[in-house]
């Protein structure tokens, strides 16, 4: 059957890469998880000491931005792919909240997006591809033959993902923190000027807020089966 390309996006923490993981293993394309790439960067930047608190150090971050390797690899086990920064699996130091409050700042840069976007359409350039983001329907793939946008009431999302910290580990961050991470980042990722997330005319709308994992899994895969069958 031939191939095409997914899309997926929307707003934080909704859900987008539970059913791109899901969707990409059912049907047997690659799985990219585009948001992964802007927190490897994000977390370079902490790392290398270009935050000074809420200013970063944007001079020394062009200066660095071809030679930050962001890449996947397989998990072996899991068989799904995992972000290396620098040849460093960082799949567990980029989920964290210093991370998340910093991340929107870094993809709104410009050259940091541009750097990105060239790397995802590489990913991306024999199909048979789910990525997920914030504007893979609209800028990385314009021409995706499926593309979906997305929602969910942000105090839902907001206790999934605290639900998610808490398994691991994390008993520290509240749910206010997480809602305002969640809110902040919807704001920054809708209003900046470079790719602001938005719906791409010909996306179709999930709000998952009622339904579970499998219903929203099922919705998708019913899109996916309709489109491939024509
Ligand atoms: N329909 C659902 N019902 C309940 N929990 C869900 C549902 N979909 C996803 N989740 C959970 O919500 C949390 C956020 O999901 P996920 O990481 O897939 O969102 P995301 O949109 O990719 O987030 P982000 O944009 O922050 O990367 C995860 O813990 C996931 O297991
Ligand atoms: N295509 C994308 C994907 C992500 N971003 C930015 O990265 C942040 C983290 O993404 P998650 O999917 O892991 O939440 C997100 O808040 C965006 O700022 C992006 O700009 N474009």
């Amino acid at each position: 059957m031939k191939k095409i390309t997914i899309a997926i996006d929307g707003f934080s923490s909704c859900g987008k890469s539970t059913m791109a993981k899901d969707l990409a293993k059912k049907i047997g394309y690659i799985y990219i998880d585009s948001g992964a790439m802007y927190r490897a960067v994000t977390l370079y930047c902490i790392q290398n000491g270009l935050f000074d608190g809420e200013n970063l150090n944007l001079a020394e971050l062009e200066k660095a931005i071809h030679s930050i390797k962001v890449n996947f690899r397989l998990n072996e086990e899991t068989l799904l792919p995992e972000v290396y920064l620098n040849d460093k699996n960082v799949e567990k130091e980029i989920r964290t909240m210093e991370v998340a409050a910093k991340v929107s700042q870094v993809s709104a840069i410009g050259f940091v997006r541009k750097e990105m976007v060239y790397l995802q359409q590489q990913m991306g350039a024999e199909k048979g591809i789910v990525m997920d983001g914030r504007d893979i329907g609209t800028v990385v793939f314009p021409k995706a033959e499926l593309k979906i946008f997305v929602t969910a009431d942000p105090l839902v999302r907001a206790q999934r993902r605290l639900d998610e910290l808490r398994t691991k580990n994390d008993t520290k961050t509240t749910f206010d923190e997480v809602l305002e991470n969640i809110r902040q980042r919807d704001y920054i990722d809708q209003n900046r000027d470079e790719s602001p997330l938005k719906q791409a005319d010909d996306a179709l709308v999930l709000d998952n807020s009622e339904l579970t994992k499998e219903q929203q899994m099922q919705w998708l895969l019913d899109k996916f089966n309709f489109l491939t069958s024509q």
